[in-house]
């Protein structure tokens, strides 16, 4: 991902490739139709108010000088226009009247232009911020295994925003361009010959400027690594406060943090030391320009009210170019942040979770698992191979292997958080994936050794799991997971803040809470995936006597090391290198002195599947 993100284009794409970028984007977070040919008409009409208005006031300057004779005696069309002018106007404050009137014209279209172009602006950063969003939560759950978190909030968070000023630079580009072309067309009905040493000098100035573009691309590009890097700095810090001051590194992370603080400085800096050069380089640049026309215009005869028009046309010029580089070099700093918005709200390159065609009502038979093989990574070793076992409906079946053996990658296949790569998991006569993911997860609930707290108080963590939950459900799933005592002597009770790790919980309560998650989504099918692990044995044997009766009936899938746990189950599974190596009821594994659950109990382990 980082790798495509700063690849850099052929030097040849590297000029226009900001606007391409912002365009592709654009696509994607498409504009109100209008907006586009509004705010080019806008342009357009400014444009047209200023230079008619640069005209006007030419012709004041005249008129006020007792000049007009020799103004309008003028060839060509600029001699047309002022004796057309003359016609109109014969005084000076007639004259002033307008050219006042086509100056607040212009500025009030600037105003609409700022008004539509911000609103507009905010809209895109609104869908955008709200596709990305989306994207993140719909596409699969593998991706995010493959981007780190400083990356995904950097997106979301900082560069969303950015679109709405790259959209607004687009647009004062089209006005820019509109300005410049309007200038060309009346310089060029002015003096062609001007026009022609004009145009060839803009040309040069120009191509100067837009050399900057490139060293603000790769900065750009730098900005936005490092702001990442601050990024996951940052979240390190919070996320690992508890280990960085138990070991003591407060000092080492400040140390890395202000590295990276400096480099983010130094970064700006050169941003802002190239941008400082557009606006002298641009001046320079014309007077340059202004000087050749008026050294040409006196060998070629060019008649003084001519060159005085074009030169003036071409003073007020300036600031409109200079804009367009500005708001092009303004492109080129964010295309890496433009890019990568596209590139996360791209669908072609990301898979998204089967929704699933049938609709799904009940379990009555069995969930079977039929070899089933599955790896995390295309190219890495299969976790599941060729698996195939049954969780019968109804009954607590329990799972049990070492560590690492692949238990909490079936719970993972079961919660379709990931689908299997070869093999079928039946739910009844249907396979999982075909089920509707809708239907089949408002059947299930789970509760697991740690526990997801989210940033919110007590209840908007036991709602996670069902938003229609009343206080008076919570209370009592809180009470069944054997917590509610706990929470009720809390100042602020159900209300209490827990943080995004629940540190002020101890891990014991942490899983009560998600234990009363899962019991307050009354599930048909309960995963319990060493959700007991961090209780004492009697709390839990409590705990676990009550969701049993709680869920009599219905279907429980137990994974746990504790022995007792397991003899207590309908049904146990034995999984091994990614592979059912035995299964049944208690009763036949103990019977069966091959099978894994009887060598490991005649070597007396109190835990099983521990090593
Ligand atoms: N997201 C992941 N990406 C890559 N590999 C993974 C991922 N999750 C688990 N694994 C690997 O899959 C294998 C099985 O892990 P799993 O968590 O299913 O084991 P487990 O039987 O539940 O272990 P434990 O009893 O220790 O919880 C392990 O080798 C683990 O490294």
């Amino acid at each position: 991902m980082t790798n495509v993100l700063f690849k850099t284009p052929r030097l040849t794409t590297v000029q226009w490739a900001p606007l391409t970028e912002l365009l592709r984007l654009l696509k994607i977070a498409p504009l109100p139709r209008w907006a586009a040919a509004v705010l080019i008409g806008i342009g357009f009409a400014s444009s047209l108010a200023e230079t008619v208005g640069i005209t006007l006031v030419l012709f004041f300057l005249y008129l006020t000088m007792g000049q007009v004779e020799l103004a309008t005696s003028t060839n060509g069309l600029l001699g047309d226009a002022l004796r057309h002018v003359a016609s109109y106007f014969d005084n000076s404050t007639e004259t002033a009247a307008v050219i006042f009137i086509l100056i607040v014209a212009r500025a009030g279209l600037a105003f609409v232009h700022a008004l539509i172009s911000a609103r507009i602006g905010e809209q895109i950063n609104e869908v955008t911020r709200n596709r990305v969003h989306q994207q993140y939560l719909s596409t699969s759950y593998s991706f995010f295994q493959r981007h780190d978190e400083a990356h995904l909030m950097e997106v979301l968070g900082t560069e969303t925003w950015l679109i709405s000023g790259a959209y607004s630079a687009l647009t004062r580009i089209i006005v820019s361009a509109c300005s410049l072309l309007l200038f060309a067309a009346f310089l060029f009905a002015f003096s062609i010959k001007i026009t022609a040493v004009a145009f060839v000098g803009s040309i040069l100035v120009f191509t100067g400027l837009r050399q900057l573009s490139r060293p603000i691309r790769l900065l750009g590009g730098a900005v936005k690594r490092v702001h990442q890097e601050l990024g996951a700095h940052m979240l390190r810090s919070l996320q690992g406060m508890r280990t960085i001051r138990v070991y003591g590194q407060e000092k080492l992370h400040q140390a890395r943090f202000e590295q990276t603080s400096a480099e983010a400085r130094e970064i700006a800096l050169g941003l802002a030391r190239i941008s400082a050069l557009v606006s002298p380089l641009t001046e320079v640049g014309f007077l340059l320009v202004l000087c050749l026309i008026t050294a040409f215009a006196r060998s070629w005869g060019v008649e003084f009210a001519t060159t005085l028009t074009t030169i003036a046309l071409l003073y007020r010029l300036q600031p409109h170019v200079r804009d367009l580089q500005s708001d092009l070099l303004h492109l080129a700093q964010i295309e890496p942040q433009v890019r990568s918005i596209r590139l996360m709200l791209s669908t072609d390159d990301k898979a998204y979770p089967n929704p699933g065609r049938y609709p799904f009502k009940k379990l009555n038979r069995r969930i079977l698992f039929e070899r089933v093989s599955f790896r995390y990574e295309t190219d890495s070793h299969p976790v599941l191979h060729e698996l195939s076992f049954e969780i019968p409906v109804g009954k607590t079946t329990a799972l049990v292997g070492a560590s690492g053996a692949g238990k909490t990658t079936i719970v993972n296949l079961l919660l379709r958080l990931y689908s299997a790569c070869e093999g079928t998991i039946w739910i009844d006569d249907l396979p999982l994936e075909q089920v509707q993911r809708t239907d089949w997860l408002s059947q299930l609930a789970i509760a697991g050794q740690d526990v997801d707290l989210i940033e919110g108080t007590v209840i908007d963590n036991i709602r996670m799991a069902n938003q229609a939950a009343s206080k008076q459900d919570i209370f009592q799933a809180l009470r069944l997971a054997g917590i509610s005592t706990f929470i009720d002597g809390l100042p602020d009770k159900y209300e209490t803040w827990v943080g995004q790790h629940g540190l002020r919980f101890s891990g014991g309560q942490r899983q009560r809470l998600g234990l009363a998650r899962a019991i307050v989504r009354n599930p048909e099918f309960l995963i319990l995936d060493e959700a007991m692990s961090a209780l004492d044995r009697n709390l839990e044997e409590s705990i676990r006597q009550a969701i049993e009766s709680r869920f009599r009936g219905r279907t429980i899938l137990l994974i746990t090391h504790r022995l007792e746990t397991i003899l207590g189950a309908d049904h146990i599974v034995y999984i091994g290198a990614g592979q059912a190596l035995a299964q049944g009821t208690p009763a036949e594994l103990l019977d069966d002195p091959a099978s894994p659950l009887s060598k490991e109990l005649r070597t007396g382990r109190g835990a099983l599947g521990t090593r």
